[in-house]
């Protein structure tokens, strides 16, 4: 007959947990456990403290497993009461409250705690790590009370906690040691993406910053910092990375290096004495995210099981910000050596960012911010190791399609069934395909409940969604898609029916009211409905600048190296002397590194520093040419029948007379416009949204056309006879796609989706073409130059002024 052997885990928190709900799923009688943990609480998701300092979840959201599963599953559990030591002669484990529990087995999960620099005043009331429950209390209480709170480190937990800070209502700001936010994941680009980001959600930032005193007597008042500089503060988080808790370890004779020495199967060097999660380190590595613990954990579970296991080799991480409105993911080895390969794109006006890192043709590394969505596939590819020679540009672009040499099914195929899909809550491919096939799980929503994948982070979502349509087929009911982003499942033209009928007149209030699953939306959608809103009530809604693309909310072009690019209107690309002159002068005095015409003919100053672009505005005294936004950009002409012999009409005054018109003119996109005076179509009109070709005695109109990275044709709308008839078509066609294509979706896009006939019809009756007319005049009616008024308004002028600056070069360097 066999005894039950006697299993003690010290550390009741998310890896040695897992293990243990693994262990009993293996082999459910092997052990009778016994569980120490220092908290007063059951076992809980540490991650989402994120989300409940951010008002998204409550304590009791948050509990993995309650007190009845420890009953359920005959497992002794003591809280609040730390192990001081383990006896390996005795085999014992001691408790600080005099508890001696016998083991055959031992496990030391007893993870980290936030690192707190020895900075002289870091021990006074009111600094804080950001680690647990206690911690999150402590700033929510804090916030009740106090108004300035300052957060040391700007990595993913400092930055997660300033947000969920900001949320309780603190004035929030993060000193960071380095030049760019999250210096530990990101590249330099990606993190002053983010920073502008978080920047217009009214976080602040001090970068560059060694903080060097806390101040204050018994309660932190304030930071000093090395250049002399201070700043006031009610509250300090300190967020500057995290120490294993080697405690016990140390005073049981265990080999310690940073943290517990442990083996491929997790053995320490002291027999029966095992180790797994933050407090590990195995081959040198520490890690610090739940993903590669669980990991470690499955191992450790089938060797206690009994079970073969080829042991752990190591992790490749992941990481995805948990803050509302920003999509930053990282993974792999992100920064270039001289034996990687990069490829990067950058586009500044729909901030998105993405680079991928090569070696030997494969991929080791990923950083995406602003889309996401193709973070879990690369992650996959990374982890496989397999080669990616003549598609990394398809991969760069997100255009990969069938031109992988696995495709994503075959890839989710041949994962193993016991790999971790979802790192934040430790769900297996194997535990999917059960909630699917066993559980009739067919829903993401009700798979998320069952099985917990993509509660947290959300960063596997596209991954479990691959996965149920993979065990699901047909049957499956994937939602996520249908919204125009995760935050809602209601579509486009759902939500502007339903701000149209129930009148919702801001961001918030839409959705609020639309129940939107983030509260703080995403930065897909907020920018959506910031333009609905403005495209419904044009006299009413007042522009949310925190909704809109760093471009648009500086009114200029941001270029690689963080300087800015100004572009003034030149009217159907006509100039004069005295206008190149004062773009010359301004040239000259501010010493633009580069003056270089556009390919919308006009001129384009670049490498303009942020606090000298109103000074620049008020110099040139010409207005905005909205080179930056989704607006109107140019018109581009031809010289016409003015100069060329071959031409039928004035290209260039008709060109003019419709870039006065539409000047300033927002869009679902950015709107092209173009106007050539022959068919000979010197003007490239057959590629503009919206082009005109002079005929003999009147004028074609091409519509949907695009030159951009798919190349369209643009097709004939109608031909007509007067510039009246130019005008009034054009105001309707221009108005009509205003009101009806999708956030970000150009007239190519729209017209290839809803087709030429449909807008045609939509056109035809010249009462509606009025009606269209109406309304867009009005719109325009509302419009103002956004230089001049930067240029008038001191508050807004002070925007631009070099607050906290980080240099835009130089090295990282680092810390403690
Ligand atoms: C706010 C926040 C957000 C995070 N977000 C993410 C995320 O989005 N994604 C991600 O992958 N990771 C995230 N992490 C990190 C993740 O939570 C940790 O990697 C994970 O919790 C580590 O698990 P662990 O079991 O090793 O340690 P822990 O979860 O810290 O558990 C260790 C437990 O042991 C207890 N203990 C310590 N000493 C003793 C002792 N002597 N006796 C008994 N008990 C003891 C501790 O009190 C603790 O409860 C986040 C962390 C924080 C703080
Ligand atoms: N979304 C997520 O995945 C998530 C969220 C929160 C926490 N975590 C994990 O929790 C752990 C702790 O997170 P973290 O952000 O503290 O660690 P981190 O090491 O990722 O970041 C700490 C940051 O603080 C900066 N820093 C260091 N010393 C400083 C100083 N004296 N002054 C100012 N800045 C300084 C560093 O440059 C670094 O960027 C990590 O393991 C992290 O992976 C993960
Ligand atoms: S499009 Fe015709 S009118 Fe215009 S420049 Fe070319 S040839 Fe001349
Ligand atoms: S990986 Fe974070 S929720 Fe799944």
């Amino acid at each position: 007959m066999t005894t039950t052997k006697k299993l003690v885990l010290i550390g009741n928190g998310m890896a040695g947990v897992w293990t243990i709900e693994h262990l009993l799923k293996l082999a459910p009688h092997a052990y009778e456990i016994t569980i120490f943990g220092a908290e007063p609480h059951p076992n809980y998701n540490r991650i989402l403290l994120s989300t409940v300092l951010a008002g998204g979840a409550s304590i009791n959201d948050i509990i993995i497993n309650d007190h009845d599963w420890y009953r359920d599953n005959h497992i002794t559990l003591y809280t609040g009461d730390p192990v001081i030591r383990i006896d390996a002669d005795q085999r014992q484990v001691i408790s600080a409250s005099g508890l001696h529990v016998d083991y055959d087995e031992v496990i030391i999960a007893t993870g980290s705690r936030a690192f707190i620099p020895p900075i002289p005043g870091s021990d006074k009331d009111g600094v804080i790590g950001f680690r647990d429950i206690k911690d999150c209390e402590t700033m929510i209480a804090t916030a009740q009370t106090h108004r300035k709170a300052a957060v040391i480190g700007g990595g993913l937990l400092g930055l997660e906690a300033a947000r969920g800070l900001l949320n309780l209502g603190m004035d929030v700001t993060v000193i960071h040691i380095n030049e760019h936010l999250m210096d530990r994941q990101l590249d330099l680009p990606a993190g002053l993406m983010l920073q502008e980001q978080l920047e217009a959600q009214g976080m602040k930032f001090l970068l560059g910053k060694r903080t060097v005193e806390l101040t204050g007597k018994r309660r932190v008042t304030g930071l000093r910092f090395t250049d002399g500089e201070s700043l006031d503060a009610d509250l300090v988080v300190m967020a500057v990375g995290i120490r294993p808790n080697i405690d016990v370890a140390q005073s049981s004779g265990l080999t310690i290096n940073r943290g517990i020495v442990v083996d491929d199967h997790l053995h320490t060097n002291i027999p029966h004495i095992s180790a797994v999660g933050e407090c590990a380190e195995h081959r040198g590595i520490g890690y610090g995210l739940v993903a590669p613990l669980y990991e470690q954990g499955a191992v450790l579970a089938k060797r206690l099981a009994g079970l073969d296991t080829a042991g752990y080799e190591g992790s490749v991480t992941s990481t995805k910000l948990k803050v509302a409105g920003v999509d930053v993911f990282s993974a792999g080895q992100f920064a270039d050596t001289p034996q990687t390969k990069s490829l990067r794109m950058q586009d500044d006006i729909d901030s998105i960012y993405k680079k991928l890192v090569i070696q030997d043709g494969k991929l080791i590394g990923a950083v995406l911010f602003g889309d996401t969505s193709e973070g879990s596939s690369l992650f996959s590819l990374i982890k496989s190791g397999e080669s990616i020679v003549g598609r990394e540009k398809e991969l760069l672009t997100g255009y990969a399609g069938g031109a992988t040499a696995v495709s994503p099914l075959q890839r989710l195929e041949s994962m193993a069934d016991d790999e971790i899909v979802c790192g934040c809550n430790g769900v297996s491919k194997a535990a999917i395909g059960d909630a699917v096939l066993q559980q009739g799980c067919h829903t993401m929503g009700s798979l998320k409940a069952c099985t917990k994948a993509s509660a947290s982070c959300g960063g596997c979502a596209p991954l479990v969604e691959g996965l149920l349509q993979l065990y699901a087929g047909d049957s499956a009911q994937v939602t996520v898609k249908e919204g125009m982003c995760g935050c809602t499942s209601l579509q486009r033209d759902e939500i502007v029916e339903q701000i149209k009928t129930m009148g919702l007149k801001t961001v918030k209030e839409v959705m609020n009211v639309l129940e939107w699953r983030e509260p703080e939306g995403c930065s897909k959608c907020r920018p959506a409905l910031n333009y609905y809103l403005g495209m419904l009530f044009p006299a009413e809604y007042e522009d949310e600048k925190e909704s809109r693309f760093t471009n648009e909310r500086y009114h200029a072009n941001i270029q690689k190296d963080g300087t800015y690019s100004v572009v003034p209107r030149i009217y159907g690309g006509v100039t004069s002397p005295a206008d190149l002159k004062k773009i010359a002068n301004v040239a000259e005095k501010y010493n633009v590194p580069l003056v270089k015409f556009t390919g919308g003919q006009r001129l384009d100053l670049l490498g303009i520093r942020k606090e000298d672009l109103p000074k620049i505005w008020e110099e040139l005294d010409m207005p905005s040419g909205h080179a930056y936004g989704k607006t109107l950009r140019t018109v581009k002409t031809c010289v016409g029948n003015t100069f060329c012999r071959f031409g039928t009409q004035d290209a260039m005054a008709m060109g003019i007379k419709m870039e006065k018109a539409y000047e300033r003119l927002t869009g679902p996109a950015k709107i092209k416009l173009a106007v050539s005076g022959c068919p000979r179509n010197c003007a490239e009109a057959t590629i503009k949204d919206l082009g005109l070709v002079a005929i003999d005695g009147g004028w074609e109109l091409h519509v949907g056309g695009n030159g951009g990275v798919k190349v369209r044709a643009a097709e004939l709308l109608c031909t007509v006879k007067t510039e009246e008839e130019v005008m009034e078509w054009s105001s309707a066609y221009l108005q009509y796609y205003r009101e009806h294509a999708r956030f970000n979706e150009r007239t190519a896009a729209w017209i290839e989706r809803v087709g030429l006939d449909h807008v045609k019809e939509a056109l035809a009756d010249q009462q509606t073409r009025l009606e269209l007319v109406s309304r867009i005049e009005e719109t325009l009616s509302y419009t103002s130059d956004p230089w001049k008024e930067i240029i008038a308004k001191d508050e807004l002028r002070k925007n631009f002024e070099p607050l906290h600056q980080a240099p835009l070069t130089g090295s990282t360097t680092s810390i403690y």
